[in-house]
């Protein structure tokens, strides 16, 4: 397609879960679950690359429940499996979780600063605040921080990272063997910051990437978590199950951009799509039975009162699903993915178990292949994203049918481009490479 910019084709995110998203996939006849979590994790990644993704995200949380479904007990440290993955493939960009609540600012800006250098700039920071209360039980508390404190904290530490990143002018290594200065100490920047939840000196031993800095994911949905988004997200991810709702969101975010002097242009929204693929809509459709139909509800019933911050099990499954209110620490936005439910029809607690131990609340694609890739059409010409997430039900097939059999009918459609317009992330995603905080 002539006259197209970088920024104008859709983008394509890879959510990346080892045995899959949903919990019951990985019984699938057709699933495979690899006894190494490292080749599960390579074999992934090169056929996320191969397929032109622009980017493979690591979700992750510091609270291993047993609660969870066993197939999602195997998670390793996002930065440490991306850095490995970084060496297998040369194009696809590597996002990796990091919680601003549980770490430290120059932990993160040095962990993520050297993905990015490992990976000659195609790094993205996943922001978040961390929601499970279990989190808070590893790092020697009862509960998290107030809703509001986690977002306080997490406004200042960001900036605390981004200054961090800037800690080397990109000219700053000299290398003067006759004058023996290898840096010019003029070019070198302690960050001096003193704020009110961070006392940080700096500098951090990590020069700037090729890229600048890493690529800031965010996937705030409250206010607070929107408002930051706005501030300094650059990818934002978001959950949405339905195309109104997903437009509803990206104009309502886009409405919040001027605020802080941004426009959309800066910002790529990139809603979660879940695609089930069969040689007929009625074989994809019997698919998603197939792994609803293999939930633990024990679990989904688990997951939602994780995401809601409300103990939930002594609610019987075959009773009628009440009206929850989230604590003050809980997901909001559960309450709209309840609301789509029960428009339905009478919601159990079973079938509410059941969605949330599978899809949910991202949007579903199921169907054929062209059916699925006008499904991803429609949602960007309607505008319900810049891009998608796409959450693999199941693993290897999940992905590989997508891969193979969607991406060719996208780019051919020319909704994609052919193959990565360069070596960094933000040249892939055409994000600005930003000027450093103390350049002249
Ligand atoms: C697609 C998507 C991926 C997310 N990944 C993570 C994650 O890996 N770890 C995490 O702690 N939270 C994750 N979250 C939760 C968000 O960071 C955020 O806490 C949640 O959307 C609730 O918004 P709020 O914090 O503004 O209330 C994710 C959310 C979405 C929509």
């Amino acid at each position: 397609m002539t006259g197209k910019t970088r920024r104008d084709f859709l983008k394509l995110g890879y959510f990346h879960f080892t045995d899959g998203f949903h919990s019951a996939g990985w019984r699938l006849p057709q699933a495979v679950s690899h006894a190494s979590i490292f080749e599960a994790h390579r074999q992934a990644a090169a056929m996320a690359q191969a397929a032109g993704f622009d980017a493979l995200f690591l979700g992750d949380s510091l609270d291993t429940s047993l609660g969870e479904s066993g197939s999602r007990l195997r998670r390793l440290d996002p930065v440490a499996t991306l850095s490995a993955i970084a060496a297998t493939t040369p194009g696809i960009g590597l996002v990796a979780t990091m919680s601003t609540t549980y770490s430290a600012p120059y932990i993160v800006a040095r962990q993520i600063g050297s993905l990015d250098q490992l990976s000659n700039g195609r790094a993205g920071w996943n922001v978040v605040t961390s929601y499970s209360a279990g989190v808070a039980e590893n790092f020697n508390h009862h509960q998290l921080p107030p809703h509001e404190q986690r977002y306080a904290l997490a406004e200042e530490f960001v900036d605390v990272v981004r200054g961090l990143w800037d800690s080397f002018d990109d000219d700053a290594f000299v290398r003067d063997k006759a004058g023996g200065r290898f840096v010019d100490p003029q070019r070198v920047h302690a960050l001096h910051h003193q704020g009110r939840h961070y006392q940080v000196r700096g500098p951090i031993p990590v020069p700037r990437s090729p890229q600048g800095q890493a690529v800031l994911v965010q996937a705030g949905s409250s206010i607070p978590g929107t408002q930051l988004g706005a501030r300094v997200g650059e990818l934002i991810f978001t959950r949405q199950s339905t195309l109104a709702a997903a437009v509803a969101f990206r104009r309502s975010f886009h409405a919040a951009l001027p605020d802080f002097g941004r426009t959309p242009r800066e910002v790529i929204v990139m809603p979660g799509v879940i695609p089930v693929l069969g040689a007929t809509e009625a074989e994809a459709r019997a698919l998603v039975r197939q792994m609803d139909q293999g939930v633990d509800l024990e679990h989904g019933r688990f997951v939602l009162g994780n995401q809601l911050g409300l103990e939930l099990s002594h609610l019987r499954f075959e009773d009628e699903l009440p009206e929850l209110q989230p604590a003050a620490n809980g997901q909001r936005s559960v309450l709209g993915i309840l609301a789509g439910l029960r428009a339905r029809g009478p919601l159990t607690v079973a079938a509410a178990a059941r969605y949330f131990g599978g899809m949910r609340g991202h949007i579903e694609l199921v169907g054929t292949p062209e059916q699925v890739a006008q499904g991803l059409i429609d949602l960007y010409e309607a505008g319900a994203g810049d891009g998608f997430n796409i959450i693999p039900p199941f693993m290897p097939g999940g992905l590989a049918d997508f891969a193979e059999q969607v991406v060719p009918l996208l780019r051919r459609r020319g909704y994609l481009p052919q193959g990565y317009a360069g070596e960094t992330l933000r040249e892939n995603l055409g994000l600005a490479v930003p000027k450093s905080r103390f350049s002249r």
